[in-house]
């Protein structure tokens, strides 16, 4: 109960002795005395973006240091300038990342400091990438729980309050074994079965409960497994297919912790980083939802393996399957389903499986050319 917890004293008791059901009532007491900046009313300063269009808008990202991060953080920069994007993670950023443009600590269950920062530097927008993802998050569930849906909370919040456009990714793990997996829609069943999966869906919901309640411009998009080559994935069901390319380099043979059929959508991390650009610029007259499927392909590990072994023969793959891992992967969509974000905000991918492979390994064999000459 956000909105109750942060009452000050007298909203609460007028509240409590308030009789009903406790929702309409709510209004009523707020609006007659005070009450704590975290109290989110349904006045009509929510319903528009603090900065003017033509602004640049000054970017927030929370959980910087994982996989997504650093390269969101590098494609805003360039289109926004270096100061206009900060990163933000509670771990200890590398030296290049520390370098090459501002970076703050924020623990996104810490609400006042998270204020502290939106307010410090004007922030207008908030990308909001913390997380602990799937296979992670079955292992830790009460501190997926507590950072993926507490955490939500102090961000909607804050993002209510302070009238930000708000990015929360949600994921093909928001979907379950019910759900419709090849192809899956926008629009269907929901019942996913790991925490990472329940706390997106309550993301989902919980934002576009805040856009139609309080006028939040909640923008989401439901990315599938993200393959990046500089940078390392955080604990997923689909890192294996990052895996793969790093082991295949370093020793020429690989073991698949899923089965060699089991297919599920994937994504290069630049179109994933494009797409999120684009939904965050789309205007808001051309989203009839606040959360779209984004897709661009789809495979199993075996055909990853047959992409990579046209140009690496010699290659080796076998299978030593986590059942964990596994039974996620085999309540996932197949297919995405993304035709709503095509023709709505013109959503294109530009990489397939043979341009996904090609480019990872230009990546790797320029970074090791890189390595002999020094
Ligand atoms: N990478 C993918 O394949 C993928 C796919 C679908 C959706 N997503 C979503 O995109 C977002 C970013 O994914 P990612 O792959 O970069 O995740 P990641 O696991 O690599 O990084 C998450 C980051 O969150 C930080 N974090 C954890 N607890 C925190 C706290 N209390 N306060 C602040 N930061 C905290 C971690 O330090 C970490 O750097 C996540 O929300 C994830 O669910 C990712
Ligand atoms: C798919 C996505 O959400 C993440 N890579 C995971 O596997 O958990």
């Amino acid at each position: 109960m956000p909105i109750i917890r942060t009452l000050s004293k007298v909203a609460k008791q007028a509240l409590l002795s308030t009789p009903g059901c406790g929702c309409q009532p709510l209004t009523v007491a707020v609006r007659n005395i005070s009450f704590s900046p975290r109290q989110v009313t349904s006045d009509a300063s929510f319903h528009s973006v603090s900065f003017s269009e033509t602004d640049h808008p000054k970017v927030l990202i929370t959980g910087g240091l994982g996989q997504l991060g650093v390269g969101l953080a590098k494609l805003l920069r360039k289109r926004f300038g270096k100061n206009s994007v900060i990163l933000s993670d509670i771990r200890k950023p590398p030296s290049n990342v520390f370098h090459s443009g501002p970076f703050i600590y924020s623990d996104i269950l810490d609400y006042k400091n998270l204020r502290e920062i939106v307010v410090n530097n004007r922030i207008t927008w908030l990308v909001h990438y913390s997380a602990l993802l799937s296979a992670v998050g079955e292992a830790n569930v009460a501190l997926a729980r507590s950072v993926n849906i507490t955490g939500l909370h102090n961000i909607l919040d804050i993002a209510a309050e302070h009238g930000l456009r708000l990015f929360v990714p949600s994921t093909i793990g928001a979907f379950g074994p019910t759900s419709p997996r090849n192809p899956t829609p926008d629009l269907c069943v929901q019942r996913p079965r790991t925490i990472y999966g329940v706390s997106k869906v309550h993301a989902e919901l919980m934002g576009e409960y805040y856009h139609h309640r309080y006028g939040l411009d909640f923008r989401c998009l439901r990315y599938p497994g993200i393959i990046s080559a500089d940078s390392m994935p955080g604990g997923g069901t689909t890192d294996y297919a990052v895996q793969i390319f790093h082991d295949a380099i370093k020793s020429g043979k690989f073991e698949c912790n899923l089965r060699a059929d089991t297919r599920l959508p994937m994504m290069y991390i630049d179109d994933c980083l494009r797409a999120t650009l684009e939904v965050m610029e789309a205007p808001a007259d051309t989203l009839s939802m606040r959360t779209y499927n984004i897709n661009a392909m789809s495979f199993t590990p075996e055909e990853l393996a047959q992409e990579l072994q046209k140009q690496m023969p010699e290659l080796e793959v076998t299978y030593d399957v986590d059942n964990v891992r596994q039974a996620i992967a085999d309540s996932w969509p197949m297919n995405f389903d993304d035709s709503n974000a095509r023709k709505e905000w013109g959503w294109k991918h530009d990489y397939d499986l043979p341009e996904l492979v090609q480019t990872m390994l230009n990546f790797f064999s320029a970074e090791m050319r890189m390595t002999r000459a020094n």
